[in-house]
C-alpha cells in the first residue's frame, strides 16, 4: 500500500476510534443518569429522552437470578478486556500482529465496543432501592458528585496527555511521518495530591447518583472492584518502568483520597 494512503488511513482510524469513545462516554453518562423517556414527565420526555435504555429502565429483567448472572457476565467481560489489553506483555505480543501506531486506537475502539455491549445488554434490577433523594438538595448533590467526577476525569486525562491516552496523537504522528514517543511519567496538579485522579473521577461518576437501585449498585460495585484491581496492576508496571521515583511517589501520595500535608514535590 502506498505510504500516503497507509498514513491517512491510520489517522482516520484513530479519529474514528476517538469519535466512538466520545459517543460511548456521553451515552454512558445518560445511561447512568437514567435520562430515558419513561423516567420523565411526558412533556419533558421528548426533550430529555437521550437514550432508549438506561441502567434502571431498559429491558425486562427476567428472573432476578438471570439478571444478576447476565450483568455479572457483562462486568466480567469489561474487566477482563481492560486488564488483559492494558498489560505490557499483551501489548508486546499484540503489536507483532497489529501496527504499533494503531495499538492504542484499537484498544480504545474495542473498550468502547465492550462498554456499548454492556449498556445494550444490561438487565435493570430496580429493587430494592438503596437510597433515593426526593428533596431537591439531595438530587442536586447526586448530580454534583457525578459532574465533579466528569470534571476530575477529563482534567486528569489532559494532565497526562488526553490525545495520547485515546490514540489520536499516535494517528496524527503517523500521518505526519513522525516517530512515536512513549509518554513520560508526570505529576502536575491533581497528580501531586492523588496517584489516580482518573480513577477517582470514574468512582465519583459511578457513585454519584440521586437514586441507587440494586442494579445500579451491582454495576457500581463491579466497576469499583475493577478499578481497585487495575490500580494494583498499573502500579506494578509503573514500578517496573520508573523504579525508585515511583516507589517514593507511592509512599508520599495517597492513591485516591487527598490528605492534608501529603503531596508530591519530586
Ligand atoms: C487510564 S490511565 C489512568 C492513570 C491513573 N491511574 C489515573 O487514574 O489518573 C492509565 C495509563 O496512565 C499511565 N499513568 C499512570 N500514572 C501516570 C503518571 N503520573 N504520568 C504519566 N502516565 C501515567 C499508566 O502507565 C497507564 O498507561
Amino acid at each position: 500500500m502506498p505510504v500516503v494512503i497507509y498514513r491517512t488511513s491510520a489517522f482516520l482510524f484513530s479519529v474514528l476510534s476517538y469519535g466512538a469513545f466520545l459517543l460511548v462516554f456521553l451515552y454512558l453518562l445518560a445511561f447512568l443518569g437514567n435520562l430515558q423517556a419513561t423516567s420523565l414527565a411526558d412533556e419533558m420526555a421528548m426533550l430529555a429522552a437521550l437514550v432508549p435504555r438506561s441502567i434502571d429502565l431498559g429491558r425486562d429483567m427476567g428472573s432476578p437470578a438471570s439478571a444478576i448472572l447476565v450483568d455479572l457476565g457483562l462486568l466480567a467481560l469489561f474487566g477482563l478486556q481492560h486488564s488483559v489489553m492494558a498489560r505490557p506483555g499483551f501489548k508486546r505480543a499484540w503489536t507483532r500482529v497489529v501496527p504499533k501506531e494503531l495499538e492504542r486506537s484499537l484498544y480504545v475502539l474495542i473498550a468502547s465496543a465492550v462498554l456499548a455491549l454492556l449498556m445494550w445488554q444490561w438487565r435493570p434490577i430496580p429493587t430494592p432501592v438503596l437510597w433515593h433523594a426526593s428533596a431537591d438538595w439531595g438530587v442536586a448533590l447526586g448530580w454534583s458528585v457525578m459532574g465533579a467526577g466528569v470534571a476530575v476525569l477529563l482534567w486528569a486525562t489532559f494532565l497526562i496527555d488526553h490525545f495520547e491516552l485515546l490514540g489520536l496523537r499516535q494517528g496524527w504522528s503517523t500521518l505526519r511521518g513522525r516517530e512515536l514517543h512513549a509518554p513520560a511519567f508526570v505529576t502536575p496538579y491533581l497528580y501531586k495530591i492523588v496517584r489516580h485522579p482518573q480513577y477517582l473521577g470514574w468512582l465519583l461518576i459511578f457513585w454519584g447518583t440521586p437514586t441507587m437501585t440494586a442494579g445500579h449498585l451491582l454495576f457500581t460495585a463491579g466497576m469499583s472492584g475493577y478499578i481497585l484491581v487495575a490500580m494494583r496492576f498499573e502500579e506494578r508496571d509503573l514500578v517496573e518502568n520508573i523504579g525508585e521515583r515511583y516507589r517514593r511517589y507511592r509512599e508520599e501520595v495517597p492513591a485516591l483520597v487527598p490528605l492534608p500535608g501529603r503531596r508530591f514535590d519530586g
